[in-house]
């Protein structure tokens, strides 16, 4: 999907730009340096051919972008603390990065307005003659935000607390740093420039200044799903192809199942429709021990073969597998703890998630093993129905496990996207 739904502040930045053409040649030296400095804005399709970098996103929509959009190759996600005391302070930063984000997702700098040459630049820069990179920001509340850990109301929305949004339960196998855990709100930033999400991140907790701060943060690579029926499927760092059996966009009535909430789902958070639940989970890979695992290890473990993807029932990428299917002796040929079988509908009493996560690698350890893995972001419409009970079984049956340690862990509500004229989290503070 390409749009590019022209706001009134587009037009104020395209005059802008205009304008700097006009100007910049005949100015004087101080004002040309001023006008070069701050006025260079973000690439567009007057600047830049059409292609992928330019797809741009619309931000004012009644689903929250970044989640059935299709998986962009980059991301750069956030948790953050809020240091602001009071609600109003904290509608203020929710209508700041509002605006914001409408204007990054567009491909402009994240405040349109110019400031003085005697003042910091409106935009960080790093951005400037980049184009949108197809960049969705989607945001989300934790739990902590409704209440801190003595449960004190923080805000005055403790009773509007969706009931879904609880602490998750310890799994079997985890070691979660609680620093790399948790937080009041987060913003997934998601784009095919690496740049352009680091950018937005960045100019968000810029402008939070004050009022939040960044508790932890993961920069992601090589997106590990598919979302859209158009894209091919990516590998993960076991090498396999990872999303083949995701939800896609396509899937008619799929995401109204799975997905997002609906307007019965919780009486005192009605404010939640049209949202999703969030689960976010660092999980460290060991591959160097995956690496000394023959072939036939892996794909036992899978339950998939590595070339193709296809199920070890049969078939190719996209053919369902077979539970049932036996071979010699009357074995399964998808393992009783093979990951693709505990994980399918069939023995999860038919729920689906919408996977989201990418690779990750943030260097090593001192033995020169890589501290890498994958991010997994899987959006939900019940946490406690869709991910909990899968996770438990993965983490007490899942051969995988063996390979795998979570070592952080987020939840969050992502409340429905914001309408022109308004801001995130309206329906929560209205
Ligand atoms: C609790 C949810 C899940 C976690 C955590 C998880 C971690 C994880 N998965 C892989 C690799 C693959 N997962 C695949 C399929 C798959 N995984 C989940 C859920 C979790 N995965 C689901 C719901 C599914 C789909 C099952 C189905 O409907 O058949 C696959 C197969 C390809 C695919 O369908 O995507 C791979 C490969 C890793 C490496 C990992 C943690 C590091
Ligand atoms: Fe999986």
């Amino acid at each position: 999907m390409t749009e590019d739904n022209t706001t009134p502040s587009q037009r104020r930045g395209l005059s802008r730009r205009r304008m700097l053409g006009l100007t910049g040649t005949g100015a004087a030296v101080g004002a040309a340096t001023f006008a070069g400095g701050l006025g260079v804005g973000r690439a567009t399709a007057d600047t830049v051919p059409a292609g992928g970098a330019m797809r741009r996103y619309p931000f004012y929509a009644p689903h929250q972008s970044g989640i059935v959009t299709p998986a962009q190759d980059r991301l750069h996600f956030a948790a953050f603390d809020v240091t602001a005391t009071t609600r109003e302070e904290l509608v203020t930063l929710l209508q700041a990065w509002t605006l914001a984000a409408a204007e990054m997702t567009q491909g402009r700098p994240a405040q349109a307005e110019e400031t003085s040459y005697d003042a910091p630049p409106a935009d960080t820069g790093e951005a400037d003659g980049l184009p949108a990179s197809g960049l969705t920001l989607t945001f989300g509340f934790g739990p902590s935000l409704f209440r801190d850990a003595h449960g004190k109301d923080r805000f005055g929305i403790a009773a509007r607390q969706p009931r879904e949004l609880a602490a998750l339960p310890h799994f079997p196998g985890d070691k979660l740093d609680p620093s790399r855990s948790d937080g009041d709100l987060c913003v997934q930033a998601c784009a095919d420039d690496p740049q352009v999400a680091v950018h937005a991140i960045r100019n968000l907790s810029r402008i939070a200044f004050g009022s939040a701060q960044i508790r932890w943060a993961q920069l992601g690579f090589g997106r590990t799903s598919s979302t859209s029926t158009a894209q091919a499927t990516p590998r993960n760092l076991f090498g396999f192809k990872d999303g083949t059996a995701n939800l896609k966009a396509e899937e008619a009535g799929q995401a109204d199942e799975h997905v997002w909430v609906g307007q019965r789902d919780d009486p005192a958070a009605g404010w939640m429709t049209g949202g999703s639940y969030l689960v976010a989970r660092r999980i460290n890979m060991r591959l160097e021990t995956w690496d000394r695992a023959s072939l036939r290890e892996q794909e036992t473990i899978i339950g998939r073969d590595r070339p193709q993807g296809a199920p070890l029932s049969g078939g190719t990428e996209f053919t369902e597998p077979d539970l049932a299917a036996k071979g010699r002796g009357g074995v399964p040929l998808i393992a009783a703890d093979s990951h693709v079988r505990l994980a399918h509908p069939h023995t999860n009493g038919g729920v689906r998630m919408l996977r989201r996560g990418y690779n990750f690698t943030d260097g090593n350890d001192a033995i020169g093993r890589l501290d890498a893995g994958l991010f997994f972001l899987a959006y939900v419409r019940r946490p406690s129905a869709q991910y909990v009970p899968m996770q438990m079984r993965m983490a007490r049956q899942d051969a995988m496990m063996e390979y795998v340690q979570h070592t952080g862990s987020g939840l969050f509500a992502i409340p429905p996207g914001a309408r022109d004229g308004g801001h995130i989290g309206q329906t929560l503070f209205a």
